[in-house]
């Protein structure tokens, strides 16, 4: 049998349709790296379809209800993923043109044993598509936010923010680094631009982040505007100890290590806290180092500052993780805040009196953050709210409620700067007396 070459193009198709697959099926996104396809040409196409069918995930939702009369076929293998990387591009990514999306896509359904049988339909349901692009081009961006979440979040932040909202998920996330020292030389080497106190932002990157000037020397880490706020409102003095609850992999701790604290890091994961030793290496800080839970710790000495950034819903992350807005119910957010309330008791535990308790949360959800703080002022005894103000936060002050809360969310433009940042709840408690 005469050899008949691989068609072009497939190969990334193939290798992104498994990735995507994953993710549909409860994975968190991770970007395709060189281990999984070595072009680097061919990665980035992959990545961009992949990221592109995550984005749109409400308005594929929609056309593919109405293009599949009986909805999605079980158990077939790749079949869905396949799909929506194709209507991804047909619709959302004309420049890479139909003629590929729709015979790479019957291409790679015939190699999946378990779709094969549905190459005709995968066919069929493209070329019509194909006829409708123009229509499908032009759905609402209200298709974006599943319903989950779209009413909360209307009621919180408003109609104009949630917009800003859309705009972000679509365009996703620049790079924030934050700096050990604002060298301008650095910054200018690294093109990026000055945001808010010590972090920048890289718009557009062509290398890897350990490829990029400073990576090696520790010069700085990666962490999004939004996350850098908490660890800069502890207002303790150098040299104060600090324990930083679920710390890995470390942004905080390293900020707090930057800030002169004495800095304990405490995380449950022990991978992700070898992770966290790994980073403070490269940037040659110091920090002690525990594993355990945060729910149970008992220090033998209390701190003078806590600072917890509780596992949440991570709905805030949604520019870098679009996948975490469809995978999250209801449920899943009162999971979270039952637990959140039990790490915010032992971290009020673990406060000496006077202290300063930082609680955050990476998620836009008012159950996570402000809901928190009533909760803890009444059931936290000894505890009172230290307002954060407004000059605490300069190029942020919209960020800084009434009651002196932070809010930050994807609509928000930080020191001016397009882009977005994180959805952040940060609130700042104070220890009055042993309780
Ligand atoms: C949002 S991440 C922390 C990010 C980190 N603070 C930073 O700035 O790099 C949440 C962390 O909480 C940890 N975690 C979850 N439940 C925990 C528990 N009961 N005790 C301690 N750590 C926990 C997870 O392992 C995870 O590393």
């Amino acid at each position: 049998m005469a050899y008949k070459p691989e068609p072009a193009g497939l190969k990334l198709r193939l290798v992104a349709a498994q990735r995507l697959k994953s993710v549909l099926a409860g994975d968190n996104f991770v970007p395709l790296g060189a281990t999984d396809l070595v072009d680097g040409r061919d990665r980035a196409l992959a990545n961009r379809l992949i990221t592109t069918a995550l984005r749109r995930q409400g308005q594929l939702n929609f056309m593919i209800h109405a293009l599949l009369d009986k909805g999605m076929p079980g158990k077939s293998g790749t079949f869905e993923a396949v799909l929506r990387l194709s209507l991804a591009q047909l619709v959302f990514l004309p420049d890479l043109g139909a003629h590929s999306a729709l015979f790479l896509a019957v291409e790679a359904t015939k190699r999946d044993p378990k779709a094969r049988h549905l190459s005709g339909l995968m066919n069929a349901v493209l070329r019509n598509a194909q006829a409708n692009s123009a229509k499908f081009g032009m759905l609402s961006d209200d298709l974006l936010i599943p319903d989950t979440f779209g009413d909360t979040w209307l009621e919180a932040y408003g109609e104009e923010a949630i917009d800003g909202f859309s705009d972000a998920l679509l365009a996703g996330a620049a790079l924030d680094l934050t700096l050990k020292d604002n060298d301008p030389e650095l910054i200018d080497a690294l093109g990026a631009e000055p945001v808010m106190a010590d972090t920048v932002r890289i718009e557009q990157r062509d290398r890897p982040v350990e490829a990029l000037p400073g990576f090696a020397e520790g010069r700085w880490w990666v962490q999004d505007a939004a996350s850098s706020i908490p660890a800069r409102l502890l207002g303790l003095e150098p040299g104060a100890r600090v324990l930083d609850l679920c710390a890995a992999p470390g942004g905080k701790t390293a900020q707090l290590v930057k800030a002169g604290y004495a800095v304990t890091a405490l995380d449950a994961d022990t991978k992700r806290m070898e992770r966290l030793k790994e980073n403070l290496e490269r940037l040659h800080y110091a920090a002690e180092t525990i594993v355990a839970d945060a729910g149970s710790f008992t220090p033998e000495t209390p701190f003078k500052g806590v600072l917890l950034d509780a596992p949440c819903s991570a709905t805030g992350t949604f520019r870098r993780h679009p996948e975490v807005i469809w995978h999250r119910s209801v449920g899943d957010v009162a999971g979270r805040v039952r637990l959140q309330r039990s790490l915010l008791t032992n971290a009020a535990r673990c406060l000496d009196q006077g202290g300063v308790l930082i609680y955050c949360v990476c998620s836009l959800e008012p159950a996570e953050g402000e809901e928190q703080v009533d909760w803890a002022l009444q059931a936290l005894p000894g505890l009172e709210l230290w307002p954060v103000t407004s000059e605490e936060l300069p190029g942020l002050e919209s960020a800084v409620s009434p009651r002196g809360l932070v809010r930050t969310h994807p609509g928000m433009m930080p020191g001016g700067r397009s882009g977005g940042m994180d959805g952040f709840f940060v609130a700042r408690f104070r220890r009055s007396e042993i309780g």
